[in-house]
């Protein structure tokens, strides 16, 4: 679980994150959506660390980070998993060696237990026979399981994605997104997405952190938002007037469905 408590970003004089609170919790993929400049990027920056708050408090399963020393934040950042924008590969490693980077970084073991690790992430992600091949000779959608298996690779606490659907096209994002879900159930991981996509937080969206001008507007779950009376949300997510219609279809749906209520009242 990741807690942040009253975080305070400020550039200069311009304040960024304007006192955010949230509870990221373990099991599940907590998404960060937002227009552009809302200060998704600067959060998920203070919350690994690669930029410090002005006050406020993150905590990683109680332990206050933003208090700890570079020795301490170092073995936190070892229980973070990485999935960068665009992939971030090593072009002139194979896949193999680039899923075995962290390892060499932080691992132990002998060779053979890390081509072993390396090996079993590659198969979860469905790339079994990928090992030997290089960046250039896969598609973008491998690319980014590459990125997956190798954010898994240290069997991470923690796993923050930056825009994982980018550059993918609609099948393939739903198949990355299915498979950083499973991976978030499967080893009770907190997952945590900054995303632009709606199909992802229609899908994959357990807990959603809506920020407006620094601010967190709203939180909810994927179930909720189609519920949701705020205004600004509303004026973001159903930007398009098929996206408005697409809204009322789902609405009716549920209405007439009644298991919405009972699906709300278990928090599915
Ligand atoms: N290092 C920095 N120095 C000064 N200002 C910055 C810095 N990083 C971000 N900002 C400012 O913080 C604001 C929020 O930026 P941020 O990148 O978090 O937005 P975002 O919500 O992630 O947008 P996008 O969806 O376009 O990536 C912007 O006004 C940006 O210019």
């Amino acid at each position: 679980m990741i807690e942040l408590q009253d975080i305070r970003k400020s550039f200069g004089d311009k304040e960024i994150l304007k006192g955010v609170s949230a509870v990221m919790e373990s099991g599940k993929v907590n998404l960060i959506i937002g227009s552009s400049g809302s200060g998704k990027t600067v959060m998920m920056k203070c919350i690994v660390g690669l930029m410090d708050v002005n006050s406020g408090k993150i905590l990683y399963d109680q332990e206050d980070f933003t208090g700890m020393d570079i020795r301490e934040k170092m073995i936190i950042r070892q229980k973070i998993g990485m999935l960068f924008q665009g992939s971030a590969l090593f072009d002139s490693m194979t896949v193999e060696q680039n899923v075995m980077f962290p390892l060499d970084m932080f691992g132990t073991g002998n060779l053979r237990d890390k081509k072993k690790r390396v090996q079993e992430c590659l198969d979860r992600v469905n790339l079994t026979d990928a090992a030997r091949k290089f960046p250039a000779e896969i598609s973008g959608g491998m690319k980014k399981r590459v990125g997956i298996a190798r954010a898994i690779v240290l069997n991470p606490k923690y796993l923050f994605c930056d825009e994982p659907n980018s550059g993918l096209d609609p099948q393939t994002s739903l198949l990355i997104d299915k498979l950083i879900k499973e991976l978030t159930v499967e080893y009770n991981i907190t997952t945590v997405i900054n995303t632009h996509d709606m199909n992802t937080v229609m899908e994959s969206g357990d807990h959603i952190i809506y920020m407006y001008q620094g601010v967190k507007q709203w939180e909810g779950s994927n179930k909720e938002i189609v519920f949701s009376k705020d205004q600004k949300l509303n004026d973001f997510i159903f930007a398009s007037e098929f996206l408005r219609d697409a809204k009322e279809m789902r609405q009716m749906e549920m209405f007439q469905d009644n298991s919405w209520k009972d699906k709300l009242k278990k928090g599915e």
